[in-house]
């Protein structure tokens, strides 16, 4: 609805008024700031100073480290409340430029007046601190923005729900403390000014979405009720941004009781992480923790195996042959996701504890200090009742002991007198020292020269013992990778384990598996399994203090490896967002269908929201990649409206080479800064890469690219996945390479990375892929003889 240029007026003079007390008290925080910012540095500078340090006697090396502890505990709350003042300046000078966008008047049933409320990415208040300038997006009132139409409306508060009447919905684009952009509206917000916003070009970093929540999306944001929230999304319906968004809204929400570092996002790759990194600190927030699966598995296990990661999976999997294995490992990767295997692993835990372990001897020099068989024997005398973790933590000590005893023996024996031979004086002296402080209570006589041999062969021992006491402490003596084989080689223990049942291919995976863990190396798909074998063992490292998960791309996840998460934090609740079409690890994926993710925390614990309405690309790229997949005529698209896609034959590699340089030149010239060119793996893009690079300026991306920046960029589809670009260029869609139906949700997954221009280049023959995509919906151009 048009606005009367007095109302605008009167809007200008608002946005006037509050932009100059924004103003004043962004002048004051600056100098508030300033100062804290001084006191940090000051206080890192003298850190030094202020504690008091003496480590001569036992109770000064306390007193030295309480004095540590206090003096940094000063220095970390100092640096987080610089931290947050620092991005309540950032929030106030953003509110300054574009201090709302939205308006509502709502009159409450209960009479009294209508109240003006101003939604903007922060809260703001008067002078006196008692209006609310500009309410915050997350506030309760707030949500009638994003749900309600004008007429009876009600938003629920803490304390239940309020009735009213919305009399007005007014949307705002405020740039530099001007309006640029003034309407009256109804249910849906801003399509006009999603038009706008959608048709901008392809950034680096993903943007808030604030000004334009959509209602479906809101209720994924402020869904603050299940333990479980899946959302099923179409590509491109705002899953990841409504993540965040929701990330924002809760911190706001439960401020009193969680903090950004309980909550933990998993992320398909770290390119993805640079990638979503500023949307909270743009909304004010800090960020909450970020990370991948793989990362995780890194820390945990990457010392003891070479780890395949999941690209490399892909990779494999990608460069399909029916004779190499190739059958046999994906018959593997089915059954080692599965939810069955998981049961199975902790069938097998139980069992250790009545028979089975394996251990490795103690050894010293070649000589034996206790061997397996003594192991066993103490192992299964403990108490059939005490957890397998707190087994072997009694297991430890006790070998602990043993090395101690055996240390004590060989005292006497000639090489340690060889060794004391070597001791230099200061080694001497110093082993003197120590041992005169540890008796310090006892009389000892300065010429002792009995006592003073003993302490030097104590010494040599210890030091010669360190190495192994180490071992031990580690619990190297566990044999995690031969317990773990063992799986894969006894039938009747796997049977047992597995519920009397035998997986197909056991007898063909196994083998496999044994002899690449004998070479050092582990399996993706054995990776989270071996972890959590090794979890029951050592005991789980659970993390109690994360609140709140959110596992974003989940359909790339196994039933096995959300098992494990939903293990690894027991207390989170878990928001898990996916698509069923971009399952690109379909073998695997625990979202190939709903039901397994429905199951994770039970039903009754679980809600599903479903996001069908696509935004990233214009309705012709939509409509073109919704009728590659089934089920794709449930996807809405956005009516933003753009080219058709285009799809171009060649003769050969060189024609379509030409023509892919003739295109990025073309599309650079247009002033489009993000083009991608994406092929199936990244040996392809190797090769395109060296058949292009000199004609093109653009960069190759792999899994090691941890920032995603302007430009053309090479990249192979399963690394693209989660992020957008203007342009998308699909290096040669032909016949030949893709032609499996397994290749689809891959191939619609690259496609759908497209806001404005999709292109297909394809070799003789387009991929079947598309045959069922009505010729209607695309250009063909067809350059062949
Ligand atoms: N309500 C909205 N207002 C403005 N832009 C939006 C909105 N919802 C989504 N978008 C935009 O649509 C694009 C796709 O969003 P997003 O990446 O969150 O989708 P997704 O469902 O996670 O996609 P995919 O599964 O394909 O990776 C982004 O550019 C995002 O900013």
């Amino acid at each position: 609805m048009a606005i009367e240029d007095q109302d605008w007026q009167a809007e200008q003079d608002r946005v006037n008024d509050v932009t100059a007390k924004i103003n004043s008290k962004i002048r004051v925080l600056e100098q508030q700031v300033g100062e804290s910012r001084g006191d940090v540095v000051g206080m890192r500078k003298d850190f030094w100073d202020e504690v008091s340090i003496n480590f001569s006697e036992q109770d000064d090396v306390g007193e030295t480290s309480t004095s540590l502890r206090q003096q940094s505990q000063v220095l970390s709350e100092l640096e987080l409340s610089h931290r947050r003042s620092s991005l309540t300046l950032d929030k106030l000078r953003r509110l300054s430029s574009s201090p709302y966008f939205g308006r509502i008047d709502f009159k409450e049933k209960d009479g009294g007046p209508t109240d003006r409320i101003y939604l903007g990415i922060g809260s703001f208040l008067d002078e006196n601190e008692e209006d609310f300038l500009i309410y915050d997006w997350r506030a309760p009132v707030s949500s009638l923005y994003y749900d309600g139409a004008p007429g009876p409306a009600s938003y629920r508060t803490p304390v239940g729900s309020i009735e009213g009447d919305m009399e007005l919905k007014r949307q705002f684009v405020i740039r530099d403390a001007n309006i640029k952009v003034l309407f009256d509206t109804g249910v849906t917000i801003g399509d006009e000014l999603l038009q706008q916003v959608l048709s901008h070009t392809a950034d680096n970093q993903m943007k808030n979405i604030v000004a334009t929540i959509q209602k479906e999306q809101n209720s994924v944001i402020r869904n603050d009720r299940s333990r479980m929230l899946i959302v099923q999304g179409a590509a491109g319906s705002g899953k990841t941004s409504a993540a965040l968004q929701r990330v924002a809204y809760l911190l706001y929400r439960y401020r009193e009781s969680l903090r950004a570092d309980q909550m933990v996002l998993f992320s398909p790759n770290s390119m993805f992480n640079s990638y979503v990194s500023t949307v909270l600190p743009e909304l004010g927030e800090e960020n909450m923790l970020q990370t991948t699966f793989q990362a995780y598995l890194e820390v945990r296990i990457g010392h003891e195996f070479d780890l395949e990661d999941i690209f490399s999976q892909m990779e494999y999997l990608l460069a399909w042959s029916e004779d190499d294995g190739h059958p046999v490992r994906v018959q593997g990767i089915r059954y080692k996701s599965s939810a069955e295997y998981f049961k199975a692993i902790r069938r097998y835990a139980d069992l250790l504890l009545h028979e089975g372990m394996s251990f490795r001897a103690v050894r010293f020099q070649g000589r034996e200090i206790v061997s397996r068989q003594q192991m066993l024997d103490q192992f299964y005398s403990y108490d059939p009742a005490v957890k397998l973790g707190n087994r072997i933590e009694l297991l430890r000590e006790w070998l602990l002991k043993e090395v101690n005893d055996f240390g004590r023996r060989e005292r006497k024996e000639p090489w340690v007198e060889e060794q004391i031979q070597t001791l230099s004086t200061d080694d001497y002296h110093r082993a003197y020292t120590m041992m005169r402080r540890k008796q310090k209570n006892k009389s000892v006589s300065f010429d002792d020269f009995q006592l003073e041999a003993e302490m030097a062969a104590r010494m040599v021992v210890n030091n010669w013992l360190k190495p192994l006491r180490k071992w031990v402490k580690r619990l190297r003596f566990i044999d995690l990778s031969g317990l773990y084989r063992r799986l894969f080689t006894d039938e009747q223990l796997f049977t047992r384990v597995n519920g009397d049942t035998l997986p197909a291919g056991w007898h063909e995976f196994g083998p496999q598996t044994v002899s690449r863990m004998q070479k050092g190396e582990l399996a993706y798909e054995d990776a989270t399994p071996y972890l959590y074998l090794k979890e029951h063992l050592q005991g789980f490292r659970s993390n109690t203090s994360i609140k709140h998960m959110i596992v974003d791309e989940v359909q790339d996840y196994s039933p096995f490896q959300l098992e494990f998460m939903k293990r690894l934090f027991p207390r989170a609740r878990m928001t898990a967002l996916g698509d069923l079409n971009q399952a690109i690890y379909s073998h695997n994926s625990v979202f190939d269908e709903e039901e397994p993710l429905l199951e994770l925390y039970g039903k009754e614990n679980t809600e599903l929201i479903r996001l069908t309405r696509s935004y990233r690309s214009t309705y012709e790229i939509v409509d073109f990649t919704r009728q590659m997949i089934p089920g794709g005529e449930h996807i809405v698209p956005f009516n933003r409206r753009g080219d058709k896609p285009v799809v171009s034959l060649y003769n050969d590699r060189e024609e379509m080479h030409q023509e892919i340089v003739r295109n990025i030149h073309h599309l650079q010239q247009q002033g489009y800064q993000y083009t991608a060119i994406i092929c199936k793996t990244e040996s392809e893009c190797t090769e395109a890469y060296e058949a292009l690079k000199d004609q093109i300026t653009m960069r190759k991306m792999t899994k090691n690219t941890p920032i995603f920046e302007k430009g053309t960029i090479i990249i192979p589809a399963y690394l693209a996945k989660g992020v957008e670009f203007d342009a998308v260029i699909l290096y040669d869609a032909s016949r030949d390479r893709y032609n499996r139906e397994a290749e689809r949700k891959l191939f619609y997954t690259a496609c759908t990375r497209a806001m404005h221009l999709l292109y297909l280049y394809a070799i003789e023959e387009p991929t079947p892929l598309i045959q069922d995509v009505n010729p209607e919906s695309y250009v063909l151009q067809d350059y062949r003889d």
